[in-house]
C-alpha cells in the first residue's frame, strides 16, 4: 500500500478528484518549459482552495532565490520538490530558507546513478526516484519515462521516498511490488492531456497503488 502524489495539477477539479480518489500529495509545477506550469496566480489559488487532505507540492528546477521567494510569497505550500541539478549544498540552503521539509528527485538510467541517493539522502528531507530523462530533453521529469525498477529491489534509502517515471494505472502495482516503493509520484500516467489530468485514471492509479480510498 503505497501513498500517492499526483503533479501537475492545473485546474480545482483535478485537485478534487485526486482528494476523492485517496492521494496525499497533490504538486504544483513552477517550470515554464512545462505544459503544466502554473503562474503564481493560479497556483495560490489553487492551494488555497486544495482539499484539506491533500499536502501541497511546490515543484521547482533549479530555482534561485528570487523565484523560490516570489512563489512562498503568494502560494501555501506544505514542501518542495527539487527537480533539476541542485547540488546537496544547494538543497540545505532552500531547506533553510523556506522552512519547507524538501524532496529532491535523483535521475536513475544505471547502477553508478544510485549513489547519488546517497548524497542527497543526507542533505533532503524525502528523495524522489526518478528516471533519468534522455540527453538534450527538454524536461527534466514529467516525461512518462519509466526505467529498470529492478535497480532498486532490496535497496534501503535514508530518507522516506516516492518512485516516479513512466507509471500509470496499469504498471503501478507490479512497480511497488518490484520495489517496496513507500510513496508513488506520477503526472503524464494520469493525463488525458499535457496538464489535463483524467478522474477516471486518477481512480484506477490509487486504487492500483493500493492507497485507494
Ligand atoms: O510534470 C512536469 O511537467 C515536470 C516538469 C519538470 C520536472 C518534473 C516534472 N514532473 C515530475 O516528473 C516525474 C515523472 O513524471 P511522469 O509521471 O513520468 O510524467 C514526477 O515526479 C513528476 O513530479
Amino acid at each position: 500500500m503505497a501513498q500517492v502524489k499526483i503533479c501537475g495539477l492545473t485546474r480545482p477539479e483535478d485537485l478534487t478528484a485526486a482528494a476523492q480518489a485517496g492521494a496525499r500529495y497533490a504538486g504544483l509545477v513552477f517550470f515554464p518549459k512545462s505544459p503544466r506550469h502554473l503562474s503564481i496566480d493560479s497556483a495560490a489559488a489553487l492551494a488555497g482552495n486544495a482539499p484539506d487532505l491533500l499536502a501541497r507540492v511546490g515543484l521547482f528546477v533549479d530555482p534561485d532565490d528570487a523565484a523560490l521567494d516570489a512563489v512562498l510569497a503568494q502560494v501555501a505550500l506544505d514542501m518542495i520538490q527539487l527537480h533539476g541539478s541542485e547540488t546537496p549544498a544547494r538543497v540545505s540552503e532552500i531547506r533553510a530558507r523556506t522552512r519547507l521539509p524538501v524532496m529532491k528527485a535523483v535521475g536513475i538510467a544505471a547502477p553508478p546513478d544510485l549513489d547519488a541517493l546517497w548524497d542527497y539522502g543526507l542533505v533532503a528531507d524525502l528523495l524522489l526516484v526518478d528516471a533519468k530523462p534522455a540527453p538534450g530533453a527538454t524536461l527534466p521529469g514529467g516525461n512518462g519515462l519509466a526505467f529498470d525498477w529492478r535497480l532498486l529491489a532490496g535497496r534501503r534509502l535514508l530518507r522516506p521516498w516516492m518512485l516516479a517515471g513512466g507509471l500509470t494505472p496499469d504498471n503501478v502495482a507490479e512497480a511497488v511490488r518490484l520495489t517496496g516503493a513507500p510513496m508513488v509520484d506520477v503526472s503524464s500516467g494520469v493525463e488525458s492531456a499535457p496538464g489535463i489530468k483524467d478522474a477516471g485514471r486518477i481512480r484506477r492509479f490509487v486504487a492500483a497503488a493500493g492507497a485507494g480510498a
